[in-house]
């Protein structure tokens, strides 16, 4: 089977644990095919190139064409709406979704003014929240560009994924595993998505063989909350999903840019009724005056 992947050590890493597994669990081999996205060729901020989508896009048409048989993606990278003949055929069990400081100190021991470099404003949001007296420096570029960044001194720390700097063996770098009390991940953060053609019936049920049905439950929650929120909200939206038995805890928050209010609430639903619980929950938000954050603080 060829599997298509970005080029990056992070996405071709967590591409050759998946083809493992499954060659493990299916007996088939697994050839990787490396493809190049306008997300890691273009400079400039995501959210000018069209959001995390440049990173799928690519991917997904090499499924269409043929050219791959499944392609394996970071879930929180993939956009909520529905994509055109591309069915999501497997979601393997979910790393640590916490977001990461990395450097050499703790939130807390960092001097006044210190850089701190994230390009996400749900990150950026949450920073100025726990510690409006830093300056948040915008910064694209793949994990290793932006922890060069500290070894230069150019920054004092960055912020990013746990299961991403776990996939490139960067966890020295980190001084702080942010809880998610008080940084919530983004939707899907840490979760990877298996996507083939849905026209190819077999291939998805083989794929499933590295299904885990509570993350995907989880994910699934936590994708609805920024769907029904995308509508009616620009604001950072983090949301953090938990499958224990037969019960899902689910937490969201809208947090304003600069960080001075934020809206977040949790409900517990059943894992087969996540995305009514997602729905429930973005609803709940909006209507504890979500949407009207969107603009606050915009500078
Ligand atoms: N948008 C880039 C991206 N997509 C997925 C991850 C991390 C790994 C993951 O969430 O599975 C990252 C980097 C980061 O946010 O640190």
């Amino acid at each position: 089977m060829r599997l298509g992947t970005r080029r990056s050590l992070m996405a071709t890493t967590q591409s050759g644990l998946v083809a493992d597994a499954l060659t493990q669990a299916t007996g088939h081999g697994v050839e990787l095919v490396g493809v190049t996205t306008e997300g890691d060729v273009s400079k400039a901020l995501l959210a000018q190139i069209g959001g995390t989508g440049v990173f799928v896009n690519a991917l997904r048409d090499r499924l269409l064409s043929g050219e791959v048989d499944f392609a394996v993606h970071s879930l929180k990278d993939l956009p909520t709406g529905p994509a055109e003949g591309i069915a999501l055929a497997a979601v393997p069990r979910r790393d640590d979704p916490r977001d990461a400081l990395c450097g050499t100190r703790k939130l807390a021991d960092l001097p006044a003014g210190a850089r701190v470099g994230t390009g996400s404003p749900r990150r950026v949001a949450q920073l100025r929240a726990l510690r409006p007296d830093l300056e948040i420096v915008p910064i694209r570029g793949n994990a290793d560009t932006r922890l060069r960044k500290i070894a230069d001194g150019e920054l004092d720390a960055v912020v990013l994924a746990h299961a991403g700097l776990r996939r490139i063996g960067r966890l020295d770098d980190v001084a702080e595993v942010f809880e998610t009390d008080a940084m919530l991940p983004a939707p899907g953060q840490g979760a990877l998505a298996l996507e083939c053609r849905s026209d190819d019936p077999e291939l998805v049920a083989l794929l499933a063989a590295v299904d885990d049905p509570g993350t995907r439950a989880a994910v699934l929650a936590e994708r609805t909350v920024l769907a029904v929120l995308e509508g009616g909200c620009s604001a950072p939206v983090g949301a953090h999903a938990v499958v224990s038995g037969d019960e899902l805890h689910l937490t969201a928050a809208v947090v304003a840019h600069d960080g001075s209010r934020q809206v977040r609430l949790s409900a517990t639903g059943r894992p087969d009724e996540a995305a009514e619980t997602g729905r429930a929950l973005a609803e709940a938000l909006l209507g504890r005056g979500a949407a009207e954050l969107m603009g606050e603080g915009d500078s």
